[in-house]
């Protein structure tokens, strides 16, 4: 087959996933080692628990108090049952009223309690532990929005590596487990681990020697920082195969999703996606299951070898006590059980080690979104950074872009190069250029979206830059080509236009009359309050075209609330010709005296603007009326001549076609 079947990687971008990938995962020196562990294990830890309070400290006091009794409730349990144990030959020899007996009783039913509570217990921590999750998530996600929404432009929040970052930080949300939140409760249940732990071998001194205690307690420690320390390589891998993830994400919602579906099957591809996604998935299992193979498996041989040799260490000394008299029945069964249960908590605990770690990674991934957002928000030159000036101001001479040059972060390609251009006051100014000559750049720029690395624009000679954000917006009102298509109602969709004024019914009424939709969505059950998507109960999804009217009608509303700059990038493209034709002849009439920039690959809708200009090489090129253009031969006339031509032989065949239709129905 022609297609190649080698799965493309992906940048991996930077923070955590490219900062981790990029490290090698070989044996690397015990600095660098002990370096990582104290910035992962240790700091990354101690800048997740700082979210405790988040999730509100009475929350967390008693998530502490049930992990406190949840460590110490089985090391009480081991010495009731013990004593149980210990009394048993006495109350076999005493008989039933024996006082043995009672105490064994007494005992007995104090293990029973012990054990009831543990259980009673154990969902309480679950319980309480969701909800601490849920809370700390809860703010960590407005957070997020709140970050990914803060920037005036749009800069910081298409920046690659800050989207890398988002992307993973959203998969750990989405996923509503192993999240920062689930890292503090995890964080919080090994307080129960280490406490039970610390009982454990506090028994085992009582009962034997302080330094078997030591002893079995090193090797139950390194055991657990082996375990751990596995698991964190393990963390790491992934971000190693995290683009073969991916992409097999990529080709699962290509294939299954309903957005590609026509595409897919009328070009045929449905057998090369899942014969791809079938080979992305495998690729991407065979490297985690070799990956586990490697750190999991010797190493924890080798682990379980100590823990195996220190346990018997211990065994071989209480079996010996207890056959030389030195300890009781009872304290033989003490030091049996302790051993036992503090050997057990070497390995992972599954209630906290996997929940924090990759918790602790989601929150890692979540800072370098922030820290990626504020390097690339201090790049480009921001608007709050200047004195703001929130009087709106009246344009009556003109808009100019003054020597303005930009080229996008992270590449030094300047797409507009020494811009000037002027967009006087009152009439409509059509942009036109080949694909990428900087069109729809420039309207981000005039948006402020993104700010110029030289020049200035100014209206009527003030700086835009001195006006505040808000009120700069506002003076514009913008189709974009890829404009929003909100799940809201009709009146939502079109009020938008000018969310700081109160929502007018009759001004809404009247955009939408004057883009020719008013008796199609009239007749809708809902009329205006009917909302556009079919995802909805009675919603209504509109055609291309007549989206395209609800954003221009969005426009003229803002318009009519205050706007004084209409920007329309592309707006008639999914309009078919004849309605493109009758949008402009009312767009003419509705814009009269508006200041308004056009920008159209379409050169029949082109040449009604009073003004042309023609942008190549990130400047203008040639400017003038239709006419001075024409009869100047450059490139504009070129372009015209050559689309009025295709455009001629189109309309000869669809004249053709339809004669033979209506020829044949006669
Ligand atoms: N967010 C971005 N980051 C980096 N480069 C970009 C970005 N957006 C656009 N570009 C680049 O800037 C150049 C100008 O793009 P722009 O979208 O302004 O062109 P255009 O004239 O509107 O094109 P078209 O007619 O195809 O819509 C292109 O080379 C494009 O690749």
């Amino acid at each position: 087959m022609w297609w190649s079947r080698k799965p493309f990687s992906r940048r991996s971008g930077s923070g955590p996933t490219e900062e981790a990938s990029s490290l090698s995962l070989a044996v690397s020196g015990p600095r660098k080692q002990i370096s990582r562990w104290w910035r992962e294990a240790v700091l990354g830890r101690l800048r997740v628990i700082r979210c405790i309070p988040q999730g509100g400290l009475k929350l967390a006091f008693a998530l502490l108090a049930v992990n406190i009794l949840l460590g110490l409730l089985p090391v009480a349990f081991i010495v009731a049952m013990s004593t149980v144990i210990g009394k048993v030959p006495d109350a076999v020899a005493g008989g039933g009223d024996s006082s043995a007996t009672n105490t064994l009783t007494r005992f007995f039913l104090l293990a029973a309690a012990i054990f009831i509570l543990q259980e009673v217990l154990t969902p309480v921590q679950t319980l309480l532990g969701e909800l601490m999750s849920r809370r700390i998530d809860g703010h960590l996600q407005s957070n997020l929005i709140a970050v990914a929404l803060r920037s005036e432009g749009i800069g910081p929040i298409e920046d690659p590596a800050a989207l890398d970052a988002l992307d993973e930080v959203s998969r750990y949300f989405e996923r509503r487990m192993d999240t920062p939140g689930a890292a503090c409760a995890g964080m919080l249940a090994l307080v129960a681990r280490y406490l039970r732990l610390i009982g454990l071998l506090a028994l085992i001194t009582m009962v034997s020697h302080l330094w078997l205690a030591v002893a079995l307690g090193s090797a139950v420690i390194t055991f657990r920082i082996g375990q751990r320390g596995g698991l964190r390589i393990f963390i790491r891998i992934f971000d190693k195969v995290n683009p073969v993830f991916r992409r097999t994400r990529y080709l699962r919602e290509v294939a299954m999703g309903p957005r590609d579906a026509k595409e897919l099957r009328i070009f045929g591809l449905t057998a090369w996606f899942s014969e791809q996604y079938a080979a992305s998935y495998s690729a991407a299992e065979r490297q985690v299951v070799r990956e586990r193979r490697r750190v999991y498996l010797w190493p924890y041989l080798g682990y379980t070898a100590v823990g195996l040799a220190s346990t018997s260490l211990v065994y071989v000394f209480l079996a010996n006590d207890a056959v030389e008299g030195r300890i009781s029945l009872a304290e033989l069964a003490i030091g049996l059980q302790a051993a036992a249960g503090a050997v057990l908590l070497g390995s992972q605990y599954p209630e906290a080690d996997t929940q924090t770690l990759v918790g602790i990674r989601a929150f890692e991934a979540l800072e370098t979104f922030e820290r990626r957002i504020a390097e690339v928000e201090r790049s480009v030159s921001s608007v709050s950074s200047r004195q703001a000036m929130n009087t709106t101001p009246n344009l009556r001479r003109n808009v100019c872009f003054e020597n303005v040059s930009f080229s996008y972060p992270g590449s030094n390609r300047l797409v507009l190069d020494h811009l000037n251009l002027e967009l006087p006051a009152g009439v409509c100014t059509a942009v036109v250029g080949l694909n990428g000559a900087g069109k729809t750049t420039l309207v981000k720029i005039l948006t402020g979206l993104y700010e110029p690395i030289a020049g200035r624009i100014t209206l009527d000679g003030t700086d835009m830059r001195a006006l505040d954000i808000d009120t700069r917006r506002r003076l514009v009102s913008v189709v974009f080509q890829d404009f929003v298509r909100y799940q809201m109602s009709v009146a939502d969709n079109v009020a938008f236009g000018a969310v700081h004024k109160e929502k007018d019914m009759a001004a809404v009424r009247d955009a939408i009359q004057r883009v020719g939709l008013l008796d199609f969505l009239d007749a809708l059950p809902h009329g205006f309050d009917t909302v556009l998507s079919r995802s909805y109960e009675s919603g209504v999804e509109l055609s291309g075209g007549q989206w395209q009217r609800i954003a221009i009608a969005r426009s003229l509303y803002a318009l009519d609330k205050g706007a004084q700059l209409l920007i329309l990038d592309e707006p008639t493209s999914a309009l078919d010709v004849r309605a493109e034709s009758a949008f402009f002849d009312s767009f003419v009439e509705m814009t009269r005296g508006v200041t308004s920039v056009l920008i159209s690959h379409r050169f029949s809708s082109v040449r009604r603007a009073d003004r042309i200009v023609v942008i190549d090489g990130g400047h203008v090129v040639e400017q003038g009326t239709h006419d001075e253009l024409m009869s100047m031969g450059g490139d504009y006339a070129r372009l015209f001549n050559l689309q009025a031509e295709r455009f001629a032989r189109g309309l000869t065949a669809e004249g053709e076609i339809d004669s033979a239709r209506f020829g044949g129905a006669q």
